[in-house]
């Protein structure tokens, strides 16, 4: 990828099965931005992320994504493409029967750490990023709602992503829970990490403003209002 880019996509059609979901995507994204991704239910905003993070097969036009040719990604590429994406997604929870730090772990030895020091220091250093340094050897039962997300986002950042991608991070939360996950987001998105979240929370989009991308009627607006 050249320069700032981590996303782009375009002329890129997104099908899922034989069912054409967008049409001429144009989609372009750099180092450090922090996006809003819109659109009704059904509209293509999981289909557009699946087409990111190598899920589904492009057809037509060209798309990179973390320095990946993604109409050239074999299977085989999937895993390391998944490595430069933190992916923040409501069927990504974390495992109960473990604590956080083994929560952590896990994904460390699944994504090739193998340095036990550099494990535990890596821990520690994510979970200082999202502020819960202190609770690295609770169970997720004991964590609130909020800081089980904010663990979420640590385990995202385990590998120094490119780009967090978060599907409806704040579904589960309250109003008040849900602006201070956007706030750590924000901040994430200022040390250099591109951040596109997914969300139907206006008045989170409200309370972050920021550029909004689209899906409607089975196109992507690149810059779009609420
Ligand atoms: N695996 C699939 N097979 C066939 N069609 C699918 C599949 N997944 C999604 N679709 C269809 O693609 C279209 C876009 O769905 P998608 O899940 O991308 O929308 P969305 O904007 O993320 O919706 P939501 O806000 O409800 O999550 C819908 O018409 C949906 O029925």
């Amino acid at each position: 990828m050249i320069g700032n880019t981590i996303i782009k996509l375009e002329g890129v059609d997104v099908f899922q099965q034989k069912h054409l979901v967008l049409s001429n995507v144009n989609l372009h994204i750099d180092k450090g931005d922090f996006v809003w991704l819109i659109g009704q239910t059904g509209s293509g905003k999981s289909s557009l992320l699946k087409v990111i993070y190598g899920d589904v097969a492009i057809t037509g036009g060209e798309g990179h994504a973390g320095g990946y040719d993604l109409k050239k990604l074999a299977v085989k590429d999937v895993p390391f493409l998944r490595r430069k994406l933190g992916i923040v997604f409501q069927d990504f929870q974390l495992l109960t029967d473990r604590s956080i730090e083994d929560n952590l772990r896990f994904v460390m030895r699944a994504t090739g750490w193998t340095d036990k020091n550099l494990i535990t220091e890596r821990t520690l250093d994510v979970l200082e990023k999202v502020g819960l340094r202190s609770k690295v050897k609770k169970m997720p039962h004991e964590l609130s709602g909020g800081e089980q997300q904010r663990v979420v986002i640590a385990r995202a950042l385990i590998n120094d992503p490119e780009i967090i991608l978060a599907d409806e991070p704040t579904g589960n939360l309250d109003p008040d829970t849900s602006e201070e996950i956007v706030m750590l987001l924000k901040q994430i998105s200022q040390s250099g990490t591109a951040v596109l979240i997914a969300t139907h929370d206006y008045h989170i989009i409200r309370a972050f403003p920021s550029r909004i991308i689209k899906c409607e009627a089975g196109k992507v607006i690149e810059d779009a209002e609420l």
